[in-house]
Order: structure tokens, then C-alpha cells, then sequence
């Protein structure tokens, strides 16, 4: 069986490398999989070959979630694969801003060519006088893989963190320090920090986040950190809190034509994962789930399916995708049944409205076999994607 991958953005090679002779990337115009970062699927039709869609990164929402599963795509992402880099991207921009490097360093460039610069800079280097974090207050909001490592390692630097996070998960929740001050209420944190880190994914849910009424909240003078996406905040409210002076500094990874020339306003291109060692752990984690899934049906990381595994070692296996409705195992089975198709195995799992079945069966399928099961089991309502795996060990 050979497999064709589709690549968008810049992919480390480390990742890329994993996918041996039996894949071919970029060179066919039916791809089996789609491996991207930032590249928007929105606005693109997305080939009816495409079973699995790999973001090498953490957020999804350039990729079309639901119309992706209602056509029966597995989208997965690389979860905490560059939270270390957003991290220490976060804090380094935490100090730089509590100290008024950015500010300063623009000022110390515009020396270039003066005469007496040692002189101008001891005279005017009290423009930017900073204040150090040790002991000031920062608030988290979203406590996933970036914001409880943000959370943990600010305490390190002897601040006082606030986090809120109605939804942590119990894997990150036994991570976090218990010095860290968990908030059920976001007005409480927006009102008692110096600074404050957002770090929740971007959706419908979340667009606008930090509006009007939360910017009245915050304490004035507040430094505010984006790295997790621009649409998060209302613009119109952010500029009129940097103009009211709310906002003290607004860091974000997300420039965009309206914050060009706005005072106060820090603009990094979109940096927070741009190192090699993210790079290469995402490249190779989101590479490693798409081959697991290709080769074996299991599902790693799945952001709009179940995750599943169940070891393949039958000589065939039939996953079907299919919505969470009474009685689709019952007419699976009945159907293999019929045509005297002996189960081995069988796993169902349900996410919400969507299921997903593995059955490993004891035949090996002849192509008419194949082609037969395949599309009686397609036309069962309900179902919207059915692949059959051979098992290349048998
Ligand atoms: N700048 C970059 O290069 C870069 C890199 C990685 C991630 N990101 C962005 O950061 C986001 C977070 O990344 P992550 O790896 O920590 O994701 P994650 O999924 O591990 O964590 C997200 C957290 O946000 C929480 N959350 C969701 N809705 C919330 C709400 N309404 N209020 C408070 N908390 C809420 C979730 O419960 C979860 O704990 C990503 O979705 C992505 O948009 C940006
Ligand atoms: O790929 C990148 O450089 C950015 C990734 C980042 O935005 C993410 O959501 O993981």
C-alpha cells in the first residue's frame, strides 16, 4: 500500500524523514493526508481522497473542523509538541516589557550616527525606568500545555500567579503548583494582576474574548500578552483601552494592519513556535499519528474523533466512520455476517455526535471482496467514511 501526503508551510525534516518509500509527498493530486501549520484549509476545497489532516502545531482553526468530520476526516494536532517555545518566548517578553526593552532598544538604534552616544545614553536612560516582576501579579488565562508551564515557571520568578481555566484538564490540573491562585470567576483575575498571559484556543466560543467589559476590569496600566491568536481580542476595544492607557503594553504574536503605528502596541511575527527543537517536535509527532493512522486505523490526538487503539494483527481491519446512533455495530455486523466475514476483534468509540469502529477481521479480501464490503458498508445511513487495511505483516 503506498500513501500520498500533501504538505503546506514549512515542515521540519525531522518529520518528514519518518515517512519511508511507501509515501510519496507533494506529488500527487489525490492526497491520503493533508500536513500543514499555519496554512488556512477555509477558503480551499479539500479532495474527497483526504483521510487525515495533520496541524504540526496546537491550534486548529484554520482548518475547517466541522465540515471536515461531516466528511468523515480525522484532524489531529501535536498537543504541548511547542509549549516549551511559546513559554519562554512568553516570559522573555514579560521581562522585555516590564523593563521597556522594546522601547529602549528603538530608542537606542535611533542614536546611530549622533555624536556623544555614551553621553546621551547615561542623560536619557531614566525614560525607561522598568520595574522587576518578583513579586507583581500574573494572570493565566487558559491553563492547557503553554499557559500551566507560563503558570508554574512565573512562580520561579517569584511572582504571584492567578490562572483561570473553567475547563483544565485532570492531566494538566496534577501538574500545576498548587501556589498557583485558581480563579472559577475571570472578572477576579482581570482585576488584581500587573500582567496577564492569555493562552485558550481560538473557535467561535472564544472569538472576541477579552471585549469592552473585560478591558474595564483590568487594573490600569496593564501588560497584556497574545500568544495564542489576534482574533481572541476585540480590537476596537483594545485600541480604545491602549488609548485610555488600560492597556499599558499590548504583546502579541498577531500583527495585522490596525495595530501598525498604535502607541504601545508590540508586534512580533508570529514567533512563539519558531524554534528548531518545536519545529522538529511537532513535525515528527503530527508525522508519526497521520503513518499510525494510515497504516493502522488508530487514532492519536484526535481533535474532532475518539482516540483509539487496538493492535492490528489480523490480516484485515475495517474502520468505519459513522454518526453516534443506536444500532450501527449491530448493522456492521450483520453484514459481515451475510457474507460469512469472521470478527476478531471490534472496537467502537463516540465523540459527540461521531463514532468510529475498527473491525479487525480473519479474511484476506480479494479487490472485488474489498470493493463489495466497502460500499454496502458506505450506504448504510449514517456512515460517511469506510476504509479497509490490509495487514502487511500477514
Ligand atoms: N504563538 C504561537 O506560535 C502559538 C504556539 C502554540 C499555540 N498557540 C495558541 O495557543 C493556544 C493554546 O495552546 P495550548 O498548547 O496551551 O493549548 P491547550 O489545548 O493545551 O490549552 C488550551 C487551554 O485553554 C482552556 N480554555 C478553553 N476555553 C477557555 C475559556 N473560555 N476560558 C479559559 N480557558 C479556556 C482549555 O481548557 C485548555 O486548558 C492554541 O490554541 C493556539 O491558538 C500559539
Ligand atoms: O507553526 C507555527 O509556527 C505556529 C504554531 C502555533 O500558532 C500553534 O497554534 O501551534
Amino acid at each position: 500500500m503506498t500513501y500520498q501526503i500533501q504538505t503546506y508551510n514549512q515542515i521540519a525534516e525531522a518529520g518528514l524523514s519518518l515517512f519511508e518509500d511507501s509515501y510519496t509527498i507533494n506529488s500527487a493530486e489525490s492526497p491520503d493526508a493533508i500536513l500543514l501549520r499555519s496554512h488556512s484549509l477555509h477558503d480551499q476545497a479539500i479532495n474527497d481522497s483526504v483521510k487525515a489532516i495533520a496541524r504540526a502545531g496546537a491550534g486548529t482553526n484554520n482548518i475547517p473542523l466541522e465540515d471536515c468530520t461531516s466528511k468523515g476526516i480525522v484532524v489531529f494536532n501535536t498537543p504541548g509538541a511547542n509549549a516549551n517555545a511559546v513559554k519562554e518566548l512568553v516570559l522573555s517578553c514579560l521581562i522585555a516589557s516590564a523593563r521597556n526593552l522594546f522601547d529602549a532598544i528603538h530608542w537606542t538604534n535611533s542614536l546611530e550616527g549622533t555624536a556623544n552616544v555614551a553621553g546621551q545614553v547615561e542623560a536619557n536612560k531614566k525614560a525607561f525606568i522598568g520595574h522587576e516582576i518578583s513579586g507583581k501579579k500574573l494572570g493565566v488565562i487558559g491553563l492547557g500545555n503553554i499557559g500551566s508551564i507560563v503558570a508554574n515557571d512565573a512562580l520561579a520568578l517569584d511572582m504571584d500567579v492567578m490562572a483561570y481555566d473553567p475547563f483544565v484538564s485532570v492531566d494538566v490540573a496534577w501538574t500545576i503548583s498548587r501556589n498557583v491562585q485558581r480563579v472559577h470567576n475571570l472578572e477576579e483575575l482581570l482585576f488584581a494582576c500587573d500582567y496577564i498571559s492569555i493562552h485558550v484556543p481560538l473557535s467561535e466560543k472564544t472569538t472576541g474574548f477579552i471585549d469592552a467589559k473585560a478591558f474595564r476590569a483590568m487594573k490600569k496600566g496593564i501588560h497584556f500578552i497574545n500568544f495564542a491568536r489576534g482574533e481572541l481580542v476585540d480590537e476596537q476595544a483594545l485600541t480604545e483601552a491602549l488609548a485610555d492607557g488600560t492597556v499599558g503594553k499590548y504583546i502579541t504574536d498577531f500583527p495585522n494592519d490596525h495595530l501598525f503605528g498604535v502607541e504601545n502596541v508590540v508586534a512580533i511575527p508570529h514567533l512563539g513556535a519558531s524554534t528548531t527543537e518545536s519545529e522538529e517536535n511537532c513535525a515528527v509527532m503530527a508525522a508519526r499519528q497521520l503513518k499510525v493512522f494510515l497504516e493502522t486505523g488508530n487514532i492519536r490526538n484526535s481533535v474532532n474523533l475518539p482516540n483509539v487503539s487496538l493492535p492490528l494483527t489480523s490480516p484485515g481491519r475495517l474502520t468505519i466512520m459513522h454518526k453516534n446512533i443506536p444500532n450501527m455495530v449491530g448493522q456492521f455486523s450483520t453484514l459481515l455476517a451475510e457474507r460469512e466475514f469472521n470478527i476478531a476483534d471490534m472496537l467502537n468509540r463516540s465523540r459527540g455526535e461521531w463514532a468510529y469502529t475498527m473491525i479487525d477481521i480473519d479474511n484476506k479480501l480479494s479487490e472485488e471482496h474489498e470493493t463489495d464490503i466497502l460500499n454496502r458498508l458506505q450506504k448504510i445511513e449514517g456512515v460517511v467514511k469506510v476504509r479497509h487495511i490490509s495487514n502487511g505483516w500477514q
